[in-house]
């Protein structure tokens, strides 16, 4: 739509993310979009996986400007035609390759976990600052219009009245030995361990439903946590928050030796609980409110294709508006998660 800001993206690596991410921008027809998504470039440590990545996931689409093809990443920060560049490398890189992006002064999306710990995406935000660039974690969950209705039926219009706890739980059942070397599951150089990986998706439902702010303005909860360890690696986590203010607090925990289930997380207050349901809790469906002594209520919402088009497009308003934090990921809120994992 001619009115919509355009964004022409640079998309540093072909592995899921990247696909996932992709196949929902290239498409031009969502119900509610709010900008245009250009695959411009595309960057791979193989030219040929590039070429396959493009024929896959970009071609379909039938898009109108062919996406240049790189192999390297060096390339998609330094093609003048790239707006904003993608990093869809294991958590490692991505200190790294946000500074290498910044460096060459590009606006910078960089996926979960936004680096391996607080001083690294200290490094990077504060690069970013002194570039003057645009960069967010891709903490895609936050910009689904449920997590937001949400937020404003806990804390707008306190329908569970006082917010007393918020369970929430990620597993990913995954057989660790047998995977091949070098996969990011795996490998604790790339990171691996399931709290980065998915406790922080428990972690952002206990924060987002636990407090009405997020980042400067928000309280830091008081933070415990265990981690079970097998293979090098956190196979299980447990994070309990507890707000010191109103007593409120959060069991979020995430482990890689259980399947997932479908009512992830639960929120509990003096007027009953709502019940989040979902395949995972980084993509949920639908939530119901249980009033104490009610008839329960089913909130239920679209979901145009994987849900990666709301990030995108508040990151197309942030880059027109020439701002350089998104208002729903801001960085305080970044260095806050990193700080309790
Ligand atoms: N928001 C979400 O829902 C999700 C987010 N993620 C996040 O995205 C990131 C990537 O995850 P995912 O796409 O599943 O990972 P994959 O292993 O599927 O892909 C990672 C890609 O990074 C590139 N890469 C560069 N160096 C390495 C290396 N040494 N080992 C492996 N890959 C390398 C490769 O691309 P190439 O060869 O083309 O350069 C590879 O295909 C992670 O940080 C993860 O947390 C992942 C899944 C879902
Ligand atoms: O971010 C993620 O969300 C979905 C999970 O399946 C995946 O492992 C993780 O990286």
């Amino acid at each position: 739509m001619a009115d919509f800001p355009t964004v022409r993206w640079g998309i540093v690596a072909t592995g899921m993310i990247s696909e996932w991410f992709v196949t929902d921008v290239v498409k031009s027809d969502w119900p509610g979009k709010s900008a245009n998504h250009v695959i411009q470039a595309i960057g791979s440590s193989s030219l040929e996986k590039c070429q396959k990545f493009a024929e896959k996931f970009v071609a379909p689409a039938k898009p109108s400007v062919q996406p240049t093809l790189y192999g390297s990443y060096q390339e998609i920060y330094d093609d003048p035609n790239v707006d904003c560049v993608y990093i869809g490398t294991p958590h490692s890189f991505h200190k790294q390759m946000c500074l290498d992006a910044i460096e060459a002064g590009k606006n910078v999306v960089c996926e979960k976990p936004f680096a391996m710990n607080v001083k690294q995406a200290e490094e990077v935000f504060a690069a970013a600052e002194k570039k003057g660039v645009f960069i967010m974690e891709a903490l895609w969950t936050r910009f689904y219009p449920l997590m937001k209705t949400l937020q404003k039926v806990l804390h707008e219009e306190k329908r569970l009245g006082t917010i007393y706890r918020t369970f929430c739980d990620f597993g990913l059942e995954m057989d660790i030995p047998c995977l091949p070397d070098g996969s990011r599951y795996k490998d604790p150089a790339l990171g691996a361990g399931s709290l980065l990986d998915i406790g922080i998706y428990s972690l952002t439902w206990g924060l987002t439903t636990l407090s009405d702010k997020v980042g400067e303005g928000a309280e830091d909860p008081e933070v415990s946590s265990t981690q079970t360890i097998a293979y090098e690696v956190d196979v299980a986590s447990q994070v309990l928050l507890h707000y010191r203010s109103n007593g409120r607090q959060g069991i979020c925990t995430s482990t890689t030796n259980c399947p997932p289930k479908d009512d992830f997380a639960r929120i509990e207050g003096s007027k009953g609980h709502i019940i989040v349901y979902g395949k995972e809790p980084s993509h949920p469906d639908h939530f119901v409110f249980y009033p104490k002594g009610g008839k329960e209520e089913r909130y239920d919402f679209d979901k145009p294709g994987r849900g990666f088009f709301w990030e995108a497009d508040a990151v197309a308003l942030d880059l027109q508006a020439g701002r350089q934090q998104n208002e729903t990921m801001p960085w305080a809120e970044t260095l806050r998660m990193m700080n309790i994992m």
